[in-house]
């Protein structure tokens, strides 16, 4: 099971107030390129089940593996190798300015003066030096998203999960932090609206209404899903993986 990221009939299910709403129906599914999408329309259960992953979505059934280590009974061990970015920076950024919370992602470092340097090493690398000792309410959205990812990365997962990483920032900040993911040693999994950068990846799924309703190489299931965006949704659900035929390229159902 190394390098797989696994859900077994996993079902989310939460109490409103006023009725029992369940958000994931049911997610059986295996993730084991460098790179997955995860595709969906507002509301249709992408974060919710990118932390399935970090043990942050809550289980009502079924079962979430990392690496073969089950999520919810590891939850300390297994959020040591995964990462998560979240959509909103501002809610991650803990620590007043961005150099403090860089370092407080590298107190394996005891020494301060080194941890404070490593901070300003990894700021500098994202173009950030220069708003390391500022208020990090006074930096802008992209600004907070790259700090974010700086500290996220400090820590060297084993996997990363972004949640819309792309959202806040301008053109030249989403080619910059295309080409970082790129480069990146760790498994991930994004969650994206920006079908640019989901098609950088090798694998792509789309939950609809809670449910997987596609898994496949990324480029076939985008085409896939703008289509269903333009054209209605197929029900009922029925999770259907693509595949490539090794003879003509058609994809086979
Ligand atoms: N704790 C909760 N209590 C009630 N409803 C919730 C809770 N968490 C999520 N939801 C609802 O579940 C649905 C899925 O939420 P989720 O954030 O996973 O969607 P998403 O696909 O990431 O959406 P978006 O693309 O808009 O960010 C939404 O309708 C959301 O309002």
């Amino acid at each position: 099971m190394d390098g797989v990221l696994a859900t077994r009939n996993a079902t989310v299910t939460v109490e409103t107030g006023t009725e029992q709403r369940t958000i994931l129906h049911d997610i059986t599914v295996s993730l084991s390129s460098p790179t997955t999408a995860v595709l969906g329309l507002n509301g249709s259960g992408k974060s919710t089940f990118l932390r399935l992953f970090n043990g942050l979505s809550e289980l009502s059934s079924g079962g979430v593996t990392v690496h073969g280590v089950d999520v919810y009974t590891n939850i300390r061990a297994v959020r040591q190798h995964v990462g998560l970015l979240f959509s909103d920076p501002q809610a991650q950024l803990i620590m007043p300015t961005a150099a403090e919370d860089v370092e407080l992602s590298l107190q394996h470092i005891k020494d301060r003066d080194t941890r404070r340097a490593a901070a300003l090493d990894a700021l500098r690398a994202r173009g950030l030096e220069h708003r390391a000792t500022d208020s990090v309410f006074s930096l802008s959205g992209g600004e907070k998203q790259l700090a974010a990812l700086t500290s996220v990365l400090a820590v060297e997962p084993r996997v990363l999960l972004l949640d819309e990483p792309t959202t806040l920032l301008d053109l030249r900040n989403r080619l910059r932090l295309s080409a970082l993911l790129k480069d990146l040693p760790q498994q991930l999994v994004i969650s994206t609206h920006d079908l640019e950068l989901a098609a950088q990846c090798e694998e792509a799924l789309v939950i609809h209404e809670g449910r997987l309703l596609e898994q496949g190489p990324a480029g076939q299931v985008i085409d896939a899903y703008k289509g269903w965006c333009a054209g209605g949704f197929p029900k009922p659900w029925q999770p259907r993986a693509l595949e490539v035929s090794d003879t003509d390229g058609q994809v086979d159902e």
